[in-house]
């Protein structure tokens, strides 16, 4: 039996050293699933809310677990996250809390995985899945939001898409952003690691492509498999008074659009997640429309994990991927939908964690449940490497 006969909620550290919230959820049967929420620093206008954990806690506990416990199944996901959605009763989770509300529903689906007895991205994808494995875009260098006096690009991440297999793509990775510190080195260039563990150096965005170019191919000729990289430029972090600014420079929308497909054609980019504000659909579709066909453009900020979003985009063609992360949306129900629709539309679908993390494992099941081309989990530091080993213990069938 997976009727859920029980939920606890409580504060636990993340990695920011922030608190977060954690849910245990337990069944009839014994069925037990335990999650916490992870949490954003470059985050989305749109996103749902997360409250202060003490506060969001207090509120679960008011409204949302009387309307589970004795009353859904954890088997039954669709039926948790509408018995949340309805104890909520807002659009965007601000009464109980998406931090909340995306606790509860991923550990109601590890509690359910755990009566099945089978293995959660099992749970999530079904008797089919797992024998494909996203390929990780792992955060090298990066600035932004995530690290002081560093680049004013957010992320750069390596994405070994030749790997033989996600172990050996886990271990590229590593390798990028070791070879990474070493280049940094040679350059006399100090660099501490910002909240993802990616290096966060104080170079220009021109040196830190070039670092990471070099990074890349070095690897690429030691291990004998393809390895490219990628940007998440959160761009809406960079926006303002209608134009980009880079440090002291600023671009324009065009000369953003133009900046950005000369760098997806030099340096032969696979991925540029948010290369435009998050409310530039059309600044979006332009640049889907001039470089689309040789690179995945992917809207984190601009989509939220929103299905009413996704289809404003799908409208006009903005992006050919959109970034899913479960707590901008509150439910895995609706991160699922937002792949579901994606896909439909012929979109690719990238799992993601937050800066802000946990030893929490679920979107590394969460991508393989759902087919993805790519997971953006980090490379190295504890909350991160928790998803990557647990992709390597899916695929070794160890979980
Ligand atoms: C992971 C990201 O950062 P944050 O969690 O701060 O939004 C991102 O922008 O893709
Ligand atoms: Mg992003």
């Amino acid at each position: 039996m997976t009727r859920i006969t029980s939920i606890s909620l409580r504060r636990v550290l993340d990695s920011r050293g922030n608190p977060t919230v954690e849910a245990d959820v337990l069944t009839a049967s014994g069925g037990f699933g335990r999650a916490a929420a992870p949490s954003g620093a470059s985050t989305g206008e749109y996103e749902a809310i997360e409250l202060p954990p003490t506060e969001a806690i207090a509120a679960a506990r008011r409204h949302a677990v009387p309307r589970l416990v004795d009353e859904v199944h954890a088997g039954n996901q669709r039926e948790v996250d509408r018995a949340l959605r309805g104890a909520d009763g807002t659009e965007n989770f601000s009464e109980i809390g998406a931090n909340s509300a995306v606790a509860i529903s991923m550990a109601a689906a590890k509690a359910g995985a755990d009566v099945l007895g089978a293995p959660l991205y099992q749970h999530l994808g079904g008797a089919f899945r797992g024998d494909n494995f996203p390929t990780p875009l792992g955060n090298v260098i990066g600035g932004g939001e995530h690290a002081k006096e560093a680049t004013n690009i957010q992320e750069f991440l390596a994405a070994p898409v030749g790997a033989p297999s996600v172990s050996e793509a886990v271990f590229a990775n590593a390798k990028v952003h070791a070879r990474a510190s070493e280049i940094l080195d040679e350059r006399g260039v100090p660099a501490a690691k910002g909240d993802e563990g990616a290096w966060a150096p104080a170079v220009s965005d021109a040196e830190a492509f070039e670092i990471m170019d070099e990074a890349v191919s070095d690897v690429e000729d030691e291990l004998g498999f393809e390895i490219r990289f990628g940007l998440d430029i959160a761009a809406s972090e960079m926006f303002e008074d209608g134009v980009y600014h880079y440090g002291d420079e600023t671009k324009t929308t065009d000369e953003q659009i133009d900046y950005v497909a000369e760098m997806v054609d030099e340096y032969d980019l696979v991925y540029v997640e948010d290369p435009l504000d998050e409310n530039d659909y059309e600044g979006f579709a332009d640049l889907t429309d001039r470089v689309g066909d040789r690179t995945l453009i992917c809207g984190d900020d601009l989509f939220v994990t929103n299905v009413d979003r996704l289809q404003d985009g799908i409208d006009v063609g903005a992006a050919n991927s959109i970034l899913i992360k479960p707590n901008q949306i509150g439910t895995l129900t609706d991160a699922f939908d937002a792949v579901e629709l994606a896909s439909r539309n012929g979109m690719d679908a990238v799992i993601s964690h937050r800066s802000g993390e946990t030893e929490d494992t679920t979107i590394a099941h969460l991508a393989v449940a759902t087919d993805a081309p790519f997971i953006k989990t980090g490379t190295v530091q504890g909350e991160r490497t928790a998803k990557l080993n647990e992709l390597i213990r899916i695929a070794d069938d160890a979980v």
